[in-house]
Parts: structure tokens; sequence; C-alpha cells
């Protein structure tokens, strides 16, 4: 049996935007895992005990894999598995019959509500890794290899997304990110080209740095208590986009240039670049959200990047309209953050970068 761990991750900078063409965002990824194990068994079978699938019959078909539960949470899984066995069958590389289990440590233990800490994408990473590791004296794999495998899979089940998140999964640490073109994926994807020949081809506008950040930063992180759903936050914006507004355009470059400067801050080890850099990006955010009646910053996370502003600077993470939000501060003020969080109702999560795992 084989055990794969892989990170969680937060957005620090550069949402909404990163879906655009060219246009840069900050993740890392967190030390709460999503656990794979895999082991070869002839019952091929899946099992997520925490949503109480168990033992799920897979088998193969013409290609296709076939589930006998039809649970849309399997979704993810299921087409991980044939982006894999495509691969692999391209590759001439004989598939072996495994079983495999999936856990999480990404939501909240006790209610099990999501802190919007990446789950697909920390799950898709899981499955591609470790079905991968089957077959480690055959094939050579390479983070990109796991990468590209996860995108593909992951966007052709959620249908959009930056791969933001799968990336943060893959790498681990600070990424400085810039999305593929996700036309030309679904372009690609269509033509039904091979996967083996889709993953050597350099991605139109892909770029992954891994940063690193400066010593005394420290990342705060804190939970709003409720959850939100990141596709009907993308049709809020989307009107704003399509009209090609000005102020989608000035939202765009605010954000490209606060995400610019931050690197530039994590490079030089300058934190008042970093904290600068952070509010940018949050007024940016901020103007977008007024134009959608406060989908974005909620009241909740007003509060708590108020509050965050008196120990360092905040913002929301990801789509915003709930989950996290996070703080730039330094251990000195971590403690008075937290309890000047809690005390307005916003739950300290604790939660480290993982910068080092596995
Ligand atoms: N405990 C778990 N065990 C296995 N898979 C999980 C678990 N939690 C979430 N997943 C996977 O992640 C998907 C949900 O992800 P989603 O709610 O979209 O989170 P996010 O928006 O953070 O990616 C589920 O459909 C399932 O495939
Ligand atoms: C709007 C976005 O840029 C950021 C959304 O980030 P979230 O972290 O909120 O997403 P979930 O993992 O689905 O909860 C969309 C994207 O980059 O895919």
């Amino acid at each position: 049996m084989r055990e794969i761990k892989v990170p969680g991750k937060l957005f620090v900078a550069g949402e909404y935007a990163v879906l655009e063409p060219g246009y840069p965002a900050i993740v890392v990824a967190v030390d709460r895992f999503i656990t794979a194990q895999v082991a070869r068994s002839e019952q091929q079978t899946l099992s997520l005990p925490q949503l109480g699938l168990l033992n799920v019959a897979c088998r193969f078909e013409r290609g296709q894999v076939i589930l006998e539960e039809t649970d849309a949470r399997l979704d993810f899984i299921k087409n991980t598995i044939a982006v894999v066995h495509q691969y692999l069958g391209e590759r001439s590389i004989e598939t072996k019959p495994f079983s495999l289990t999936v856990t999480s440590e990404l939501d909240d233990a006790d209610s099990g509500r999501k802190y919007g800490l990446g789950s697909s994408a920390a799950v898709v990473v899981a499955v591609v890794s470790s079905i991968l590791t089957l077959y480690r004296d055959r094939l050579p794999v390479s983070k990109t290899l796991i990468f590209k495998l996860a995108a593909i899979a992951h966007y052709q089940t959620q249908g959009s997304g930056s791969c933001a998140d799968v990336a943060a999964s893959t790498y681990g640490g600070w990424l400085h990110y810039t999305a593929f073109k996700a036309s030309w994926l679904k372009e690609k994807l269509m033509e039904q080209r091979d996967i083996s020949q889709l993953v050597e081809e350099a991605w139109p506008y892909l770029q992954i740095e891994q940063l690193e950040a400066p010593k005394e930063l420290v990342l705060a992180v804190g939970w709003t208590g409720s959850s939100a759903k990141t596709a009907s936050l993308i049709k809020k914006i989307a009107p704003l986009k399509n009209q090609n507004s000005n102020s989608y355009g000035a939202f765009l470059r605010k954000s490209r240039d606060a995400v610019s400067t931050m690197v530039e801050g994590f490079k030089h080890n300058d934190m008042e670049l970093v904290m600068a850099s952070l509010s940018a990006n949050r007024s940016a955010l901020l103007a977008l959200s007024r134009e959608t009646g406060g989908a974005i910053e909620t009241i909740h996370l007003e509060k708590l990047i108020e509050i965050a502003n008196r120990y360092g600077a905040g913002k929301s993470s990801g789509a915003g309209g709930g989950d996290c939000g996070i703080a730039f501060t330094s251990t000195d003020k971590l403690e008075r953050l937290h309890k000047a969080w809690q005390d307005a109702g916003i739950v300290p999560l604790d939660i480290l970068p993982a910068t080092k795992y596995n």
C-alpha cells in the first residue's frame, strides 16, 4: 500500500483576474492534507469514508471508467482515473487494477463544513500522484506531468477555473502562478488529441514560479463560519466582464500590479512592500465586490479585514462570499490578532504554509 499526502491551498492575491490569460496570482499550499492510499488489488474499489462511500466497485470498459455508484462527489475522481489511464494507454503501459481510499482534513472537523481550501483540486492531484506511483518502474514522474494531468482532469470536470489550486497542491509552498489559456485547453480537449502529446506541449501563458516568503512574514487565516459557492460568485462577476466595462479593466490592472509588487516584495524580503501589495489587491477586489452588491467581500469578511489591518494587512481569499480571509502579520502581533478575530466571531485557523511535506 502506498500513501500520498497532498496539501490544500489558499489564494493570497490575484483572484478572479487569474481567470484572464496572462494575469498572475499568488497561491500558497497549506498544512491540511488530502490523503490517498493506493494498493494493487484485483477487486477494484474506491472508498471515500468521510463521504459515506465505501468500496465502490470500479471497472474499465472501452476506455471508460464505470462506477457502480452515480454520486456526483465521485466525478472528479472518476474523470481523473480516466485521464491517467488514457495517458498510460497512450504510453503503451499496461494498467493494473488497484483500490483507492481518499480522506480529507480540509474541512471543519466538527461540522464538516468547507473552509474553501481547494478540496477538489487536492483530491485530483492526490489521485493522479497515487496512481502514477504504481508505475514508478516504467514511468519517470515529474511535477509538470502531475500538474498537467491533474489540470486536464480538473478543468474537464469543473468546466472552469484557473487551476491555481491544482498548482499549489502539486508543487507546495508559495507560488507565483499564471494560468494557461482556458479556451486553448478546451479546444485541444474537444479535438480529442492524445493526452500524452498535450502534456509534452508548452501551454500558452502557463507560468509557475516558486517563491520564498520573507522570513518575518506570518500568514494568519480566519474563517467566517460560512461556505461560499465559487461557481455562483464567478457568475455574478461575469456580466461586468462581458460588458468589458472600464471598471473591470481597471480591476485587472490593479490586481496585476498588486501581484507584481508582492512578488518584488517576496524577492527582496521587503515586508512593507508585501503588506502594501496585499492591501492594494484588497482595494481592487473591494471595488469589484461593490459593483456586485458585496458578493465577494461580505460583512463578515469586511470585519475580518478591518481587524487584520490593525495588526498588519488583510483581505478575502479566493472567491470570497464567505470561507476564509487572510492576514499578513508578524509573530509578536499574531496572538492579539487571533483574539480580536475571536471576539468578533471570526474563527482563527491553525494553518501554516506547507513548504515541506511527504
Ligand atoms: N472528505 C472527502 N473525501 C474525498 N473526497 C472529497 C472529500 N471532500 C471533498 N472531496 C472531493 O472534493 C469535491 C468537492 O470540492 P469542492 O466542494 O468543489 O471544494 P473546493 O471548492 O474547495 O474545490 C467533492 O466532489 C469530492 O470529489
Ligand atoms: C475566483 C477564482 O479566481 C478563485 C476561486 O478560489 P476559491 O479558493 O474560492 O475556490 P474553491 O477552491 O473552489 O473554493 C477562480 C479560480 O481561480 O479558479
